[in-house]
């Protein structure tokens, strides 16, 4: 078996990243910038007011000075005349200073009589002027891959950017299998669960700016299963949940290579996850997660996360982790690096006292999974460990 940080090696060759298309501002969030964007203009573009009050030049500031209010500049109506000695201009934040005024003395710091202005002790404390290109000017850019948040959406909208180059969606066609599975909200016969992975890889595919596709559950047979194939054609990545084993309804594998399969890797030391498996089929990458409901939605923050991420140019890396330390003992580990369902607390991480790969509820408690290397000794509280935090 190969290891969690080999499996993502191979799972990131097999990704072929996807092309841009250029999308409106108001259709870039969570997108993912494919290029750099430069900025087309300087912001601001003039030296600008950051207060309301009044325009002056600094060699004339000083307790109980009077200086002749000659105009106004207002936000999109700066003032074209220069203030000479003994002079301001009433000005408002956001409006361009005019030439020849070096400071900006707040409203409340003065008193005014007429178009005569008196300062008080409290004039001048600070100059109140964005200087021109204070927030970007030109050769500066809005960096590229990056998911695009809030405020780079209002840079590039600053930046005189009206539509985004972005990454296209990967489309993700996920397919259950099993004859044991109905859909949520279905009447199950006796012997029948709900599908729950593929609503909850659903969730996670949303999440990351793919565009997931849920097909028809398919049936432990190859039939059904090749016809599965068939329509998750046209799909950048393919997403088989279940059927990944070694028991004799476990077909996915059989069914995926008459379906075109190459095949890059089966089977990860990992638990829970053991059975992935993963190629190319056709213009699709394959990932085939295990059945059980924790195992598949894990892989996903694991495996399926990282791969959707390089598809979309976002770099080639682990699922993000960070140190923690237990708030409880840690039993030894196997030969399987172990994915812990956990709960953080004042003291630190706590695993669940059951790791059971079929326990949805307790992967709905946990905040993160402490990762545990293979063969790992028991670990005290208080010692450190390395968690991957769950959104
Ligand atoms: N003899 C062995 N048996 C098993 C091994 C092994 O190495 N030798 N590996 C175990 C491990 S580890 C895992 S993980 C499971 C995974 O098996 P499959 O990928 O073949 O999954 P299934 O058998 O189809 O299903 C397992 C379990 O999950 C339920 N399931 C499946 N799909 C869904 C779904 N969409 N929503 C909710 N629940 C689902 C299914 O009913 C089963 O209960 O194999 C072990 N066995
Ligand atoms: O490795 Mo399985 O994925 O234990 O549940």
């Amino acid at each position: 078996m190969i290891t969690v940080a080999e499996a993502l090696e191979r799972l990131f060759a097999l990704v072929t990243p996807l092309p841009a298309e250029e999308v409106p501002l108001t259709q870039a969030a969570g997108r993912v910038l494919a290029r750099p964007i430069a900025a087309r203009r300087s912001q601001p573009p003039f030296a600008a007011s950051a207060m309301d009050g009044y325009a002056v030049r600094q060699a004339d500031v000083a307790e109980g000075a009077r200086l002749n209010v000659i105009g106004e500049s207002a936000a999109g109506h700066g003032f074209s005349g220069t203030p000479a000695a003994g002079e301001a201009v009433r000005i408002f934040t956001g409006a361009p200073v005019p030439e020849g005024a070096d400071m900006v003395i707040l409203q409340e710091d003065v008193t005014r009589e007429g178009d005569v202005i008196t300062l008080s002790s409290a004039a001048g404390q600070s100059v109140n002027i964005r200087p021109a290109g204070a927030d970007f000017g030109p050769g500066d850019s809005l960096s590229a891959p990056r998911r695009l948040s809030s405020a780079d959406i209002a840079l590039a909208a600053a930046m005189n950017h009206g539509t985004l180059p972005v990454t296209r969606r990967p489309e993700v066609a996920i397919i259950a299998t099993g004859d044991e599975l109905v859909a949520p909200g279905e009447e199950p016969g006796p012997d029948q669960i709900i599908a729950s992975n593929t609503y909850g890889l659903y969730a996670q595919l949303q999440a990351l700016d793919a565009l997931p596709r849920l097909l028809p559950i398919a049936r432990d047979n190859l039939d059904s299963l090749a016809i599965a194939f068939r329509l998750a054609e046209g799909a950048d990545l393919v997403i088989t949940v279940g059927g990944a084993s070694v028991g004799d309804h476990d077909l996915v594998g059989e069914a995926a290579a008459g379906a075109g399969l190459d095949r890059s890797f089966w089977k990860v030391a990992m638990r829970p996850g053991k059975p992935l498996m993963a190629g190319r089929m056709g213009d699709a990458m394959l990932l085939g997660l295990p059945g059980n409901p924790v195992s598949a939605l894990v892989c996903g923050q694991v495996f399926m996360a990282p791969v959707i991420d390089a598809m979309l140019g976002l770099p080639a890396r682990s699922a993000r982790r960070r140190i923690a330390r237990l708030a409880a003992p840690l039993a030894a580990n196997g030969p399987r690096e172990h994915y812990l369902r956990a709960q953080t607390g004042p003291e630190g991480v706590t695993a669940f006292s059951k790791q059971d790969s079929s326990l949805l509820s307790v992967l709905s408690d946990a905040d993160c999974l402490i990762v545990q290397p293979p063969n790992d000794p028991a670990r005290p509280e208080g010692a450190e460990v390395e968690i991957v935090p769950l959104n």
